[in-house]
């Protein structure tokens, strides 16, 4: 996933996922050609600006940069901000925050990418989360974005930096562990739009948490069930590589078909532009 000569940029969030990620990356890869950023989501009482400066001293202990900014300072509106929006115009929630605050982190994550010369940017997504992902797209019957989940896949833009996740085959209980021996200092306070997050990711999670008490070692074995089945299916549109469409509006890289972006959809959607 990493060659020698890669410059990172990894998403730091101030969770343990992410601390173990970038505590592994400073110790197999040169911590001068990695650069951590935190973005602040905007969100009342979960500020991210409480723990960066644990993490800004944790950066450097381990020889690397850490810089923050927040998805307000980038694109206008942080997730309060568009969370209100909606709000008001429909008095109800239609697009969950998670929604939201994942399209705007995935567009800085990216830009910042791009700014810094970087050519890989790497997440703290761990088995965990890649097994739920995965089993959320075969359900959907979404086979594209599954092609674009394995780690062999393109980029399909030249705006767009290649994004790994580098601990994706490593257990949640696993990263919990080292957090807690390396005593790390988690966020304390839970996301206030937690309850909103989308059912099928927590109805799946809880499904596959039960499971996996009774048959340890089953994310693992269909993490690489499903990896071995798409690398064909990977090599081959590898193969046949296409160039993204621009948004109209803001000139970012979106899915073939669209005119605009999601980011821009959502946004004058609520905006009603
Ligand atoms: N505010 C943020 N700033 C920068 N990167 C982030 C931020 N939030 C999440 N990320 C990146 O996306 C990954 C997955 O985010 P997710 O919200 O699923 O958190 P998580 O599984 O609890 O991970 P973590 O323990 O690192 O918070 C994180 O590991 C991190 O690399």
């Amino acid at each position: 996933m990493i060659l020698p000569g890669d410059t990172v940029l990894v998403g730091v969030s101030g969770g343990k996922d992410s601390y173990v990620l970038l505590k592994i990356l400073a110790e197999v890869h040169n911590p001068s050609k990695i650069i951590g950023l935190m973005i602040d989501e905007n969100i009342h009482g979960y500020s991210r600006a409480d723990v960066f400066d644990f993490l800004k001293k944790t950066c450097h202990d381990l020889g690397v940069d850490c810089i923050n900014t927040s998805i307000k300072k980038e694109l206008g509106y942080g997730v309060d901000d568009f969370m209100l929006m909606q709000i008001k115009k429909y008095s109800s929630i239609k697009v969950s925050a998670c929604t939201f605050c994942g399209i705007a982190r995935r567009r800085i994550l990216n830009a910042y990418a791009r700014t810094f010369n970087v050519n890989k940017v790497a997440t703290g997504h761990n088995l965990d989360d890649e097994v739920q992902t995965y089993l959320i797209n075969i359900l959907r019957g979404d086979l594209m974005r599954l092609i674009q989940l394995h780690p062999l896949s393109m980029t399909h833009s030249k705006l767009l930096v290649k994004r790994i996740k580098p601990i994706r085959a490593i257990y949640e209980y696993e990263t919990s562990f080292m957090a807690y021996i390396e005593n790390f200092k988690f966020q304390e306070t839970e996301c206030p739009y937690i309850l909103q997050r989308p059912t099928l990711r927590a109805r799946i999670r809880e499904l596959i948490k039960d499971i996996e008490k009774f048959y340890p070692g089953i994310q693992i074995k269909l993490l690489k069930y499903v990896d071995e089945i798409l690398e064909p299916l990977v090599k081959s549109t590898n193969t046949k590589p296409i160039e993204l469409p621009l948004c109209s509006k803001c000139g970012e890289p979106t899915s073939p078909g669209r005119i605009i972006c999601k980011f821009c959809e959502l946004v004058n959607e609520v905006l009603n532009i």
